[in-house]
């Protein structure tokens, strides 16, 4: 499928949206008309949800609010099933680079630009011969913009929490991460812990094992990644998209997807640890 039209920098758009907006009101003799012009506000976020039949036209509507433009030709049916992965750590552990490796298979390099607000990205898996579309939400790692996160949490299924392997700081700021997941996700939601840029072993100051004990402790899957050079990218988003679909499609007498021995099964054919 061709989403290539499905990144929408929300907020700035919200942000020309916003700036734009003047609205009229009345003095109090009633005669003139004054414009009260209200300033962008970065911390605040509005959802809009299109809803109609198959064919009705929302995904054109929103590319033409997006981009300015009308994709005509072929007309792709949205997959039924889809689940929503967001981003999660500090900021410039590689969360952008990460979706954009997932996404486009490319490496973001040279200067690093901070994530503003959020921003999202689809991308449609084939999970054992089901089309399963991640609508993935790319946060910024900012302070400053925790409150802005804050609000999508409860609408993500699966969380990939990332560090980056050679700031101590990203890694120490896990535990606190995940304290904000506890108050603010869904209480069963998959969360993945990632430490990220593993090709830059010169630097590296987090062992893997102190990654795999971490996660041990709070009982999540674990994995090295490097956006740079793509290991185990892939395999992280595939396996977030099985653990989705077999909960969303379990039968009763099925047996539980084992997220963990699917990740180690897979790390050793693909032969992942190294950078
Ligand atoms: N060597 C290497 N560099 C990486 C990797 N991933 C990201 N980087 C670099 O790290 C910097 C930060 O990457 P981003 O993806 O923008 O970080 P982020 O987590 O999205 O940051 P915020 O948007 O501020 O939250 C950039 O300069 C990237 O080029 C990786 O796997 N390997």
């Amino acid at each position: 499928m061709d989403d290539s039209w499905d990144t929408h920098r929300m907020n700035e758009r919200w942000k020309m949206v916003s700036s734009d907006s003047a609205y009229m009101s009345s003095t109090e003799d009633g005669q003139t008309p004054t414009a009260i012009t209200y300033p962008y506000n970065e911390e605040l976020t509005h959802k809009t949800i299109l809803v109609g039949d198959s064919g009705v036209g929302k995904t054109s509507l929103l590319v033409q609010f997006d981009q300015g433009k009308f994709i005509a030709g072929s007309f792709t049916s949205t997959v039924g099933i889809g689940f929503t992965v967001m981003l999660l750590g500090d900021s410039a552990v590689g969360k952008t680079c990460l979706l954009v490796r997932f996404k486009d298979g490319a490496f973001l390099g040279g200067n690093f630009i901070a994530t503003v607000g959020i921003d999202f990205r689809n991308k449609v898996v084939d999970v054992d011969n089901l089309k399963v579309k991640l609508q993935i939400w790319d946060t910024a790692g900012q302070e400053r913009f925790r409150s802005v996160t804050h609000a999508y949490y409860r609408d993500a299924q699966a969380l990939l929490l990332l560090y980056d392997i050679t700031s101590k700081p990203s890694f120490d700021n896990i535990r606190a991460w995940l304290t904000e997941i506890h108050e603010h996700a869904q209480k069963d939601v998959v969360i993945m812990l990632l430490g990220n840029k593993s090709d830059m072993a010169a630097e590296r100051v987090v062992k893997t094992e102190d990654g795999e004990k971490l996660a041990k402790e709070y009982g999540v899957p674990f994995m090295e990644t490097s956006a740079k050079t793509g290991v185990n990218v892939d395999l992280a988003f595939q396996a977030i998209g099985k653990e989705l679909k077999h909960r969303a499609t379990q039968q009763p007498n099925e047996p539980k997807f084992q997220i963990h021995d699917y990740i180690e099964s897979q790390k050793h054919k693909t032969g992942c640890c190294g950078p």
